[in-house]
């Protein structure tokens, strides 16, 4: 079983060519242009046709990369999805997805080809997630991210080191994404340093199980990749797992000791995940 990783997603505007290029040697898994908060409004359709040329001249190598337009309810929203589907990148992020009749007129706006992603950043969809990730499969959406600084905004909060006003919501959208088969990346640190805050959240988000974080600069990449990538420990406990269960007085038994803890079948599926 192989997973495509997405530990580390970088956001930048794509309005900003050195960023863009620079990118293309970053260890990051997902590079997203963003056409939305990260570019002002006079440079819209500039960073529309930079995201346009981006994803046709490529060289981004195995790095997914993603195109975060304006919200449909802007001026910009309509041509964005438009021009960004004609160019094909692997997904189109769309901002403040709230409800199943929003993921129905960006796929209208979009075509049937290029995959969704959504942020999660209104209050409304952290409350209806369900009817939301419930209509994934119908529109073609197939990532969630945490959008935690409008989050923050709209419900007021005041959210300290360890994020904990935004603990319930990051819960609910890995546990919405889970049951639905998506995949959830955290939403982004504001503080730029690679010091013990990033490591603290990204730990944090690897721990609510995100499969990764959303970052907005190359210093934070690192951080990320080490805290969403499978440590030595998880590694070798996962070999041994699997050597364990391949064993033939294994075959036919549910669950097993393994290094002095009770493992069972579920916990192999786990193991073939992390090697994954
Ligand atoms: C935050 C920044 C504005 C900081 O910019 P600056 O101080 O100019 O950065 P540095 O001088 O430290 O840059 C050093 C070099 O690294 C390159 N760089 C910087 N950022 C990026 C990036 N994101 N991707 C690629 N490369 C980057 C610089 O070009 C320098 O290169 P060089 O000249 O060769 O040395 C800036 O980092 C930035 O704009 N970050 C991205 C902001 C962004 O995209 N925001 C939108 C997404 S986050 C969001 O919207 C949250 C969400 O919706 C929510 O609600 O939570
Ligand atoms: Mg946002």
């Amino acid at each position: 079983m192989t997973a495509r990783p997405r530990r580390s997603a970088l956001f930048m505007p794509a309005s900003n060519a050195r960023a863009i290029e620079k990118a293309k040697g970053l260890d990051c898994d997902v590079v997203i242009l963003d056409l939305e908060d990260a570019v002002a409004p006079e440079l819209k359709a500039e960073a529309r046709a930079a995201a346009v040329a981006a994803v046709a001249t490529g060289g981004f190598g195995t790095r997914e990369l993603v195109v975060r337009v304006n919200g449909l309810d802007t001026e910009w929203g309509a041509d964005d999805c438009a021009a960004i589907a004609r160019a094909a990148p692997d997904a189109i992020l769309l901002p403040k997805i709230s409800t199943p009749a929003d993921l129905a007129i960006a796929r209208a706006e979009v075509g049937r080809t290029v995959p969704l992603w959504a942020m999660i950043e209104t209050c409304t969809a952290v409350i209806h997630i369900g009817a939301l990730t419930g209509a994934a499969a119908e529109f073609g959406l197939s990532c969630l991210i945490a959008g935690t600084n409008d989050l923050a905004k709209e419900m007021r909060c005041r959210p300290d080191a360890a994020r904990t006003a935004l603990v319930p919501a990051l819960a609910t959208i890995v546990m919405a994404g889970r049951s639905n088969g998506l995949v959830v990346l955290d939403g982004v640190c504001n503080i730029l340093d690679d010091g013990p805050v990033l490591a603290d959240e990204c730990g944090q988000g690897a721990m609510l199980g995100f499969d990764g974080k959303t970052l907005i600069h190359p210093a934070q990449i690192a951080a990320a990749n080490r805290a969403f990538g499978a440590s030595d420990a998880e590694r070798a406990w996962a070999e041994a797992v699997i050597a364990a269960f391949a064993q033939p007085e294994n075959a036919d038994r549910g669950a097993i000791r393994v290094n002095g803890e009770m493992v069972e079948r579920l916990h192999l599926a786990q193991a073939e995940r992390i090697l994954g």
